[in-house]
Parts: structure tokens; sequence; C-alpha cells
């Protein structure tokens, strides 16, 4: 188990001021966050560093704005949501560094809690520059890291700020590690892993490794057509890195010399538009038109998927298999996460699902509370699997 500091080290915190790395990433829709989970994970920490008089400074990023100010990528949106998870005022900052960062701090009483805008607005983040680095830590004492979900990032706010000032892992950091460990640390087989979303550059690479690691691996989403293309079969306009075909061969290939299964969808369900209760048909996965996208693995593909599910013992799972945010495109999804919760009820499978839009995924379904363990990161949590070093987790162990 990572050996670092945790608040419990922490002594004599009152008029400190304390930089909280938290993960605000949270699924939106129409300006309102739709999922709270990350939030309310974080909460145990910021509550009980406000509550011992710390003036509690939240930094957190939202989407990918590139080190551009981003109007609908400000944090400012998520303020309600985190006053109502926290039953606590606030504040907020239209800088993370700066002056506008500088007042707001200076007017902070004891036990007050306030975010500062989104630290992608600056490019020093992303690349984790010193400079930038140097004027975030003007801003604190002492420096809490409770992002696990962005612990993979060497980014300034998730690594950076370790090789400043002293560093503690927050409530959440401490129990998303143990509860990992003991779900996955020695997992039983077979293990499966089911990788889908969106997200196709940021975790294709990790799949190398990952296929050394399980005994299968199944495919969906924005993944899956990447894979699907890889192959030589049109994808249409469905959401597909094609410059990823390479990548995406080479998997392919290890995972027959690692006797891992890959599992890729045999067909889809179709759309011309990307909207709830869009027009659609469900096609063999050679016949997409060239005019339509997949928003979803068909139900012939939900049965070998849940096939899998059958065979494990241990299910691993970041990615919903399709656009579940609109009907119908959540019908796959839901099935494999209401059939993963009822062989986990039934005691047949240790399930770890997570990341963002899975979590919400699996409330959507109604089954989060189902699974073994349900945890805020994606991305983080696949590179923890693969047995990576994760240097928001590293540097909290200098
Ligand atoms: N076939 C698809 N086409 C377009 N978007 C998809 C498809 N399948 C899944 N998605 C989208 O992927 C997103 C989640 O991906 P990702 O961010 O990688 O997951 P997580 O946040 O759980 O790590 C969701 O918003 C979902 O709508
Ligand atoms: O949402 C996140 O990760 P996830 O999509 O893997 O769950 C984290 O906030 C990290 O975001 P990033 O993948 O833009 O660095």
């Amino acid at each position: 188990m990572a050996a670092f500091k945790t608040l419990d080290d922490l002594n004599d915190i009152a008029g400190k001021r304390v930089l909280v790395r938290v993960d605000l990433n949270v699924p939106m829709s129409d300006g309102k966050v739709t999922d709270t989970t990350r939030i309310e994970r974080v909460a145990p920490t910021i509550l009980e560093l406000a509550g011992d008089g710390a003036k509690v400074i939240l930094l957190a990023h939202f989407g990918r704005p590139k080190g551009e100010v981003v109007a609908d990528m400000s944090l400012k949106q998520i303020v309600p949501a985190v006053e109502e998870v926290l039953d606590h005022a606030v504040a907020f900052a239209d800088d993370c560094i700066g002056d506008a960062a500088a007042k707001a701090i200076a007017a902070m009483h004891d036990g007050d809690i306030l975010l500062l805008e989104n630290t992608r607005f600056h490019k020093g983040e992303e690349k984790n520059e010193p400079n930038f680095v140097a004027a975030l830590a003007k801003n604190g004492d002492i420096w809490v890291n409770d992002a696990f979900s962005a612990a993979h990032r060497a980014h300034a706010s998730t690594e950076g700020l370790g090789h400043h000032m002293p560093a503690y892992a927050g409530r959440t950091m401490q129990a998303e590690l143990e509860a990992l460990e003991k779900g996955l640390g020695e997992p039983k087989r077979p293990v499966v892993a089911i990788v889908g979303g969106a997200k196709v550059s940021t975790k294709i690479d990790l799949l190398q490794n990952l296929i050394e690691k399980v005994d299968a691996l199944v495919i969906g989403g924005g993944m899956a057509n990447t894979f699907i293309a890889a192959k030589g079969i049109d994808v249409g306009k469905s959401l597909c890195e094609h410059d990823l075909a390479d990548t995406a061969r080479a998997i392919m290939a290890k995972a027959e010399t690692t006797g891992c299964s890959i599992v890729l969808p045999v067909d889809g369900v179709v759309a011309r538009e990307f909207k709830a209760n869009a027009a659609n048909e469900t096609v063999a996965i050679d016949a997409i038109p060239a005019d339509a996208m997949m928003l979803d693995v068909g139900p012939q593909s939900v049965k070998v998927v849940n096939e899998w599910i059958g065979k494990a013992e241990t299910l691993v799972w970041n990615g919903p298999l399709g656009a579940f945010e609109i009907q119908p495109f959540d019908a796959a999804t839901v099935s494999a996460a209401k059939f993963a919760a009822e062989q986990t009820k039934a005691g047949k499978l240790t399930s770890v699902a997570g990341g963002g839009d899975t979590v919400s995924a699996l409330n959507h379904a109604g089954v989060k509370d189902d699974f073994t363990y349900v945890s805020t990161a994606g991305g983080a949590f696949l590179e923890w699997m693969e047995g990576k070093v994760l240097p928001g987790v590293a540097i909290l162990e200098k």
C-alpha cells in the first residue's frame, strides 16, 4: 500500500491556506451537473479541512480547453452543485493565479471554501511549467491531492505543487487506492475488461499493457469504432480516430500472443443525428451506412458482452458501450450494467467500474450501488490496473 502523509498527519491547520486538488470534471447537460458523484467523493476532505479552520482553496480542471479561456468550460457553472453537496458556501475566483486569486484568498476567513477557475485555462498546467507551478504555489501553505481520477496526469496542480510545499493525500485519494488494492490487487481469473467511451486517443495506448493483465478485452463506444475501422470496415460518420488504426492493429496482434481475447461488436445501432430518439436502425457491423454513425453496440453484441461478463470472476469497466446520455443509445450500457450488477449480487463476480461518465451511466442504469466498487477514476484506474506509477500518487510518496 502506498506510504504517504494523510490528513491525519496535519496538525494546527487553523488559518492555513490549504490548496486542495479535486476532480470536478463532472458530466453536464444544459448547464447542469448530471452526476455529482465526484463532488460527493471529495466532500469529506473539504469539509474536514474547513471544519479544522483551514482556508480551503480548491484547484480543479474542467474539460480540455488546452490552455485557452473557454467560457463553457468555466468552473463557475459548477459552484451551485458544489455548494449543494457540501451544504456550505463556496466563493469563486476568476483565475487560479495572479491578482484575482490573491484577492479572493485575502478575503477568506478561517473555515471558508474558495474554488479557483479552471487550471487548464493556462498552458502551464498541462506542461507542468515551473513558473506556473510557482504562481499556484504562492496561493497556499500546504497541498492536498484528492484527485485520484486525475493522478495519471503529471500536471502543475496534480504533481508539480508537491515539489513546492508539504504534500498530503486527501481522504478520497486514500480510499480509492485502498479499495482498488482490495478489489483488484490479486484479481480472480478470468478477468474481463470493458473499455468504451469517447477518449480514444488518451486511452488506446494503455490497452497495450492492459491486454497482458486481462483474459478478455471487450471494446465498445468510440474505441470500438476505431478498432473496427482498423480492420478495414467502413464505420461511416461514427466517432473514430482513423489515425490510430496502426495502434489498434498492433494491440490486436499483441493480444494474439498474450492470449487475451479481443471482443469487438458484431452489430451496431446507427443514426444520422446525435440526438435523443433520432431515427435509428440496427445493422451488422460491416453494413454501417456511409452517412450514419454507430451510437451504440447492437443487441447481438450485447449478448456476447453479457456472455463474457457471465464467464468472468472479475470485471473492470471504463467507458460506456454507447452514447448512453441519449435514448435509445443507452440500451447496451444499461443491459451490461444490470447483468454485471446481478452477477455481483449473486456472489459470482467482483465488479469494479470507474470514470466520470461510466459512474453516471451506472447511476442511469440504477445499479451504481450494486457493483463491488465504483471508482471516480477512468483513465487513472486503468493505468493503476496496468501497474503504472501514477505521477499524482508518486509525488505524495516522496
Ligand atoms: N459510439 C459512440 N459515439 C459517440 N460517443 C460515444 C459513443 N460511445 C460512447 N460515447 C460517449 O463517450 C463518453 C464517455 O467517454 P469517456 O469520457 O471515455 O468515459 P469516462 O468519463 O467514464 O472515462 C460519453 O459521453 C458517451 O456519450
Ligand atoms: O474525467 C477524467 O478522466 P476519465 O474520463 O478517465 O474518467 C479526469 O478528470 C481526467 O481528465 P482528462 O482525461 O481530460 O485528463
